[in-house]
């Protein structure tokens, strides 16, 4: 039995990459959605959203001085090719997928409807949504939280590159420790940058739970959604 009947799943755009230098790594995909498929048949009703760091950065280059705002929607459109990415490699393993975007491309995905996400996620299909929250000066985390709050998920799973929250970044700190669990409160006095604090808030909010852990560990998303201890849990 899954500890959550609905989850927001935001998977970093950046690991996609696997050991790339930006871009999609096939195997890193496919054993992404594995993961992803194995919660859904212990009856887990899954959204993602997707980041589009493994292809912004690509182009992040010639973006410099580049209107920020239009820069931003450079990245919403990254997340966009993820998503479609991952659907079809749903699709390749026997899922049932949907692109939702934030943003009006009708040729290529159907537009974010806040019931018609409801209604495939209640017959059993993994909702994917693109293009973040539609707006600049936003980012995917943002996005996970809102269409998280949207759906009525019952916490927030944050897939990222660190398997949790630590007293500072890890990759800068060796000395940083991991929280097992912290208030949203102490997340954003502390300032602790694994997510932005306009993400921590609307969660916090919500009264909308988050955990972050590992998207490299194998099992990790699994044990999560049993309710087992695996990364940090951000509470109110
Ligand atoms: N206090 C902290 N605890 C954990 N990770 C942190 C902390 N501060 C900064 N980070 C960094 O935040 C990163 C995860 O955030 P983010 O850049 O949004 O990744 P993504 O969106 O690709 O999952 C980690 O790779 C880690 O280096
Ligand atoms: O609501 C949103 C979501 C994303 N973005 C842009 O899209 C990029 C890609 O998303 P993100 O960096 O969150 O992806 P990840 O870190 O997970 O790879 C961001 O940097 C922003 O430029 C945005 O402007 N508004």
């Amino acid at each position: 039995m899954p500890a959550y009947k609905r989850i927001l799943l935001k998977l970093s755009g950046e690991a996609l990459m696997g050991d790339d230098a930006y871009g999609i790594n096939r195997s890193t995909i496919v054993r992404m959605v594995r993961e992803v498929q194995e919660v859904t048949q212990l009856g887990c009703e899954v959204a993602v959203v997707i980041g589009g760091g493994n292809i912004f950065r690509g182009v992040a280059g010639g973006s410099v001085g580049m209107d920020r705002a239009t820069a931003d929607y450079m990245g919403m459109l990254a997340t966009v090719m993820n998503s479609l990415a991952l659907a079809d490699t749903m699709r390749q393993e026997g899922m049932t997928a949907r692109v939702m975007s934030a943003i009006a491309i009708e040729q290529v995905v159907e537009p974010y409807v806040r019931p018609k996400a409801l209604q495939y996620l209640e017959e059993g299909k993994v909702v994917v949504f693109a293009a973040g929250t539609g707006n600049p000066f936003f980012t995917t985390d943002t996005a996970a939280a809102l269409r998280g709050a949207e759906i009525g998920a019952q916490i927030v799973l944050k897939a990222t590159k660190v398997d949790g929250v630590y007293t500072a970044d890890p990759k800068k700190d060796p000395a940083a420790t991991r929280y097992t669990q912290i208030s949203f409160d102490e997340a954003i006095s502390k300032n602790l940058q694994v997510m932005d604090a306009t993400a921590f808030a609307l969660c916090r909010d919500q009264k909308l739970p988050i955990k972050v852990f590992s998207i490299f560990k194998p099992g990790a998303l699994k044990r999560v959604v049993q309710g087992e201890d695996e990364g940090t849990l951000v509470h109110v």
